[in-house]
């Protein structure tokens, strides 16, 4: 029987998403060995369901690097890359084979994203839009203002590659969430609708790569 994957979570909030993946490991659903959970935020509420789940924790704080630079634009860069390369530090020295990043505030620099790669660890990312369509943050939101404005009838949810540009790695599964006929479905319900549709695409989407890493081992 081949040993699970073993699998590092970035998050930066509640982790609702991070709670669908440790309730399906537990269920047997997906075979992974989640070897830890880290934080950009301190008070993340996904670090408190990650030691819930006996799951390691880390908090890993980027104001610690930005005050030992000038607040600058040259001093924030270099705070960023050297909080990245530790950031990779960190991960690599769980041995993780696949990082997801589940609500993950924050752009990976090539100083985290090459000595992952480096290391073969594949990187893969939830957003809560289609392919191309409002990268960064706010996509919720932003797609919600759009079709107020009658601009789009559908959005969606994806599990992509990561890579430097930011949400636009290779799709890896992408679910269509069509909006409601009559312009009158407020944020909060379509956000609820949004975070519904990710928890099941997050579910098929790590399957999805954890059978291919399988695959790959044998
Ligand atoms: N190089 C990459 N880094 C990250 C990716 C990616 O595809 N390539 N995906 C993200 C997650 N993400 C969207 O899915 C995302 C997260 C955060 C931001 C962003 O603008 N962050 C700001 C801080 C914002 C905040 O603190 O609220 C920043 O890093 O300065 C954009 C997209 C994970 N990283
Ligand atoms: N650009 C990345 C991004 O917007 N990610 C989003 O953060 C939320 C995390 O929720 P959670 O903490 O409850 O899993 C999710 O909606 C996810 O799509």
């Amino acid at each position: 029987m081949p040993s699970p994957i073993r699998a590092t979570v970035l998050i930066s909030g509640n982790g609702s998403n991070l709670q669908a993946v440790i309730d399906n490991v537990a269920e047997g659903k997906l075979d992974t060995t989640l070897v830890r959970v880290l934080s950009n935020r301190k008070d993340a509420f996904g670090l408190e369901r990650a030691r819930k789940a006996n799951i390691p924790t880390q908090y890993h704080n980027l104001v610690k690097y930005k005050k030992q630079h000038p607040a600058t634009p040259e001093g924030v860069q270099a705070a960023r890359e050297e909080y990245d390369a530790e950031l990779a530090r960190l991960i690599l020295a769980d041995s993780p084979e696949l990082v997801v990043c589940l609500g993950f505030m924050h752009i990976l620099s090539p100083q985290f994203l090459e000595p992952l790669e480096k290391a073969h660890v594949r990187i893969i990312n939830l957003h809560p839009a289609l392919p191309g369509q409002f990268n960064g943050v706010n996509a919720i939101e932003r797609a919600h203002a759009a079709w107020m404005e009658g601009s789009i009838d559908k959005t969606g949810v994806m599990i992509h590659d990561v890579i430097s540009e930011v949400d636009m790695g290779k799709p890896i599964l992408v679910k269509e969430i069509p909006f409601q006929k009559g312009r009158d479905e407020d944020l909060e319900s379509f956000e609820t609708r949004v975070h519904e549709t990710e928890w099941g695409t997050v579910i098929e989407g790590v399957g999805m790569v954890l059978k291919e890493l399988q695959a790959q081992k044998q």
